[in-house]
């Protein structure tokens, strides 16, 4: 498994901004949207590509388009959806798909309460988006599911997250080549909650819920 925390100051920046408990929803997705264009950057770094034959109004030259078949996006519902138009707008040719989960906030348990994915995924190249990543649960499980429809890769494009979950992951994908973990920020710890520290709170109450 490859794991990159993204050092760069528009993405430090924005993270703080993310983090302020007064920034509104509006604003929080906002920046959502906007982090996940510059992680996508390097994300998307190895996504398979063609040559094809453009033609210039002066000359004909050598480009690429992406491979088929085309690379399936996951935004995990509810947060991750907040991330879904920032990737789409970089890979605009991608083919969408769904996984709904949720974490009981007791047992943390995960629920997978919605699937709208492609039955084969043999051979495809797979983003995941969920801003979160704290104990690991959710997004084991959503690796699981595409690698048991055949996906040939799954890169997961997470904005923070937790030590706890990144050592889940390792030891569940740890050997594996064809993961890959693009974050913004990897922070202290969870607290007693299993919420990130410090995090920025619930991501999908900032972005859809109520407003506090
Ligand atoms: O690493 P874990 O401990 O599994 O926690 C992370 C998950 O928790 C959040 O979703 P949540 O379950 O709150 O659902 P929501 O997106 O509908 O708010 C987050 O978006 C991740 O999917
Ligand atoms: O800190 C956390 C942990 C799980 N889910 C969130 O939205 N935030
Ligand atoms: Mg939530």
């Amino acid at each position: 498994m490859r794991v990159q925390v993204i050092d760069h100051p528009l993405v430090a920046h924005k993270v703080s901004v993310l983090r302020d408990k007064n920034t509104p929803s509006p604003v929080f997705r906002q920046l959502t949207d906007e982090l996940v264009t510059l992680l996508a950057y390097e994300a998307t770094r190895d996504v398979k590509t063609v040559k094809i034959q453009v033609e210039t109004p002066v000359a004909t030259t050598t480009g690429i388009a992406f491979a088929k078949p085309t690379p399936l996006v996951v935004p995990i519902l509810r947060a991750g959806l907040g991330m879904l138009e920032g990737m789409t707008r970089l890979v605009p040719t991608a083919e969408v798909g769904f996984l709904g989960m949720a974490r009981n906030e007791e047992t943390l348990d995960i629920i997978t309460y919605a699937e709208r994915l492609p039955s084969d995924l043999t051979g495809r190249q797979v983003f995941v988006l969920d801003p979160m990543l704290a104990t690991g649960g959710t997004l084991i499980e959503s690796i699981k599911f595409l690698f048991d429809r055949g996906a040939e890769d799954v890169t997961c494009i997470c904005l923070i997250a937790a030590p706890e979950g990144l050592a889940r992951l390792e030891e569940a994908y740890g050997d594996n080549d064809k993961v890959h973990l693009v974050l913004a920020s990897l922070d202290e710890k969870l607290d007693e909650k299993s919420y990130i520290v410090p995090g920025l709170g619930d991501a999908g109450d900032r972005l859809y819920g109520v407003a506090h």
